[in-house]
């Protein structure tokens, strides 16, 4: 999987202006390099939001280009509220009639899984996704995820049971995936359950690498969707460096991922 994020930074290192038309061409330039090369993208809403009206547009227009390719949309929005908020959400991003729709969103669970309950009842009625955040990439999460609850669980396992529990059943993998960051190294959480698929971000640009999919993932990689953003895109604006580096990621996670020895 190939992550989409266009932060100034990036803009700026591809010789484009930090507005809406930067970010345009550099949305147009990445669909052209990768969109028939790809599974899933993973676009970051952020990027696109902090252009307002004009950002926005730029996304829906992004989205449809990508699933026009083929490319399966995760749109990072890392949605989270009370359940009556989480129906909005998921008429925006998981109803086909929305012009934001995609097939699968990230979502936070810390007002609990529960309540994200809205998402989960629109993504499986339309065939979509929904990621929701269990051991995440950056430093600060284990002081929250870590947290031990009064049944001796931390946080972070009683998502991933809850998730686990959405998709008793389903073959080969559930709707619902968690989002396991490739840093996190070996955390003891037990995912051996989940029977959904793993979001593992972190590689590259955060430092971790393809053998660390090993370390936090071990009997549980055939599941696993590694994602990488900076590393990719840093290659850009040149199509056929964005290509090579897109490829060279997927070789690396490749030889991982289905089991080659290391
Ligand atoms: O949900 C995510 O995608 C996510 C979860 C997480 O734990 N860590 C994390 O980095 N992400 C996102 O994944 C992307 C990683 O970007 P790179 O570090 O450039 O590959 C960012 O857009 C983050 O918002």
């Amino acid at each position: 999987m190939r992550g989409r994020g266009p932060a100034p930074g990036l803009l700026e290192r591809w010789g484009l202006r930090d507005d809406a038309d930067g970010l345009a061409a550099f949305c147009e330039r990445v669909v052209e390099a990768l969109g028939e090369r790809v599974a899933v993208v993973k676009p970051q809403s952020a990027f696109f939001e902090r252009h307002g009206s004009r950002g926005v547009a730029i996304l829906e227009s992004t989205i449809r280009q990508f699933r026009n390719f083929g490319c399966l949309v995760l749109l990072d929005v890392k949605r989270g509220d009370i359940g009556s908020t989480v129906r909005a959400y998921a008429d925006a991003y998981l109803d086909p009639s929305s012009s934001l729709y995609v097939d699968a969103i990230t979502a936070s669970p810390y007002l609990g899984v529960g309540s994200l309950a809205p998402m989960f009842e629109t993504a499986a009625a339309h065939g979509g996704g929904v990621f929701v955040l269990a051991l995440t990439s950056n430093p600060e999460g284990p002081s929250v995820q870590h947290a031990v609850g009064p049944d001796g669980r931390t946080v972070a396992q009683t998502v991933i049971d809850e998730i686990s529990q959405l998709n008793r059943g389903a073959q080969p993998l559930g709707s619902f995936g968690l989002v396991v960051g490739a840093t996190v190294g070996a955390t003891g959480h037990d995912l051996s359950g989940v029977g959904g698929p793993l979001l593992a971000p972190g590689l590259g640009a955060q430092g971790a690498t393809p053998d660390d999919l090993r370390t936090v993932f071990s009997g549980n990689l055939p599941a696993v969707l590694p994602s990488y953003s900076r590393e990719v895109l840093a290659h850009g604006p040149d199509t056929v460096a964005l290509q090579a580096a897109a490829e060279r990621a997927l070789a690396e996670c490749r030889a991982v991922l289905t089991g080659a020895a290391g």
